[in-house]
């Protein structure tokens, strides 16, 4: 069932791209899916993207699996020979090993007919801006959509072997946050004739500090992540611009809005402060992943009893997932596949443990072979 694949997984590794930059990955993917049989196959491409739709041979449903193909702006340390070859780039969030299993199921099914339809669907830049929206708007996906879909995400908290997982909300709303702050550069000797904004830049990220500490319910949860940030271009000229890149994270759309609201009054009170303007930019915006509760339920119970993998309930958890658009609009699952690490998504070392693709494999062609989704049928629909 693995066979090739982890040989797969090293390639994708090595040619990490961002978000609707995925030419090279796509090429890759392209060529492994053309080897397959093509009997109840067909292959469509939407931006650097890949929609395949496996005709069943008596369908009375349509199922959809995503992957997500994005690297991320990250310098690769991990010290393996099949490392990054894109310089500043890295597949630090697992979609390698995503596109990897993907690839997995798709030729399982070329090979084995499934009874009903299914789509597998290769999505750009899921970590931004955000790839699902657009391709749900599509009409290549529109022409296959389908009434169930399925993800998952590698979690190196958890050991190979364990899926986590619950019903109801997994990943949190997120919203990214661009600022900049405004003033008058100046010689660092006369700080009297200028406006710094490094000291405006600094007064308003200890002020957002208070957000979650103050003014979110403590019974609730958010995060204000300040990620990078950008002043000024020599130690003694006092500087015109910083740049202040973050996220937010909540876990309702009420307290995003209020997590919003309570930047643009410290953005307006650091403006009156520091005598500055701001431009303000929320960019990309992904919806909570919401798991279906009986489609989850019954995947659950599944896993258990087939022994194929352990069951962990999981709590919901602050990272994002623009998958959270399909199942917005389409009833299904997102779940954490434990792929234990050292070092955690986003982190230059993180390394998933290569075994999980095929646990992930055993359970996923069986849940689709078996149609083991037919159970909620009469709820989703
Ligand atoms: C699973 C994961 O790590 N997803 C990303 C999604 C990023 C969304 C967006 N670019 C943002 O930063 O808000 C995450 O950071 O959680």
């Amino acid at each position: 069932m693995t066979e090739g694949l982890l040989r797969v997984r090293q390639a994708l590794h090595q040619i990490p791209e961002l978000g609707f930059a995925e030419h090279k990955t796509q090429a890759f993917l392209l060529e492994f899916l053309a080897k397959l049989p093509q009997s109840h196959m067909s292959v469509t491409t939407w931006k650097p993207g890949i929609i395949v739709h496996l005709k069943g041979s008596a369908p009375q449903a349509r199922v959809g699996w995503r992957t997500d193909m994005d690297g991320l702006p990250v310098r690769e340390e991990t010290g393996v020979p099949f490392a990054s070859r894109h310089d500043g780039m890295m597949h630090a969030c697992g979609h390698d090993v995503h596109m990897t299993i993907a690839l997995g199921l798709t030729r399982y099914f070329a090979e084995n007919q499934p009874v009903d339809d299914m789509v597998i669907l290769f999505q750009p830049a899921e970590e931004g801006p955000g790839g699902a929206l657009p391709m749900m708007a599509s009409e290549a996906f529109e022409a296959v959509r389908p009434d169930m879909i399925f993800a998952l995400h590698v979690q190196p908290e958890l050991p190979v072997g364990e899926i986590g997982i619950r019903p109801g909300i997994l990943f949190a709303n997120t919203s990214e946050l661009f600022i900049d702050l405004i003033g008058l550069g100046g010689h660092a000797a006369y700080p009297h004739r200028a406006n710094d904004m490094v000291v405006a830049g600094a007064h308003f990220i200890t002020a957002v500090q208070s957000i979650v500490a103050r003014n979110v319910d403590p019974l609730d949860s958010a995060v204000v992540t300040i990620g990078r940030l950008e002043a000024g271009t020599k130690q003694n000229i006092i500087a015109e611009r910083s740049r202040i890149e973050g996220t937010i994270r909540t876990l309702s759309a009420q307290t995003m809005g209020l997590v919003k609201g309570r930047i643009e009054s410290l953005l307006e009170g650091t403006a009156k402060m520091f005598d500055c303007r701001y431009e303000l930019d929320y960019g990309a915006n992904y919806h909570q992943v919401y798991n279906e509760a009986r489609l989850t339920e019954d995947f659950m119970s599944f896993v258990e009893q087939s022994g194929l993998a352990t069951v962990n309930r999981v709590d919901a958890a602050m990272t994002g997932e623009d998958f959270g658009y399909f199942l917005r609009d389409i009833p299904g699952f997102l779940f954490w596949l434990g792929a234990e690490s050292n070092y955690g998504l986003h982190h230059a070392k993180m390394l998933p443990g290569e075994g999980c693709i095929e646990v992930a494999l055993r359970v996923l062609t069986r849940y689709f072979a078996d149609r083991v989704y037919r159970r909620a049928l009469d709820v989703v629909r």
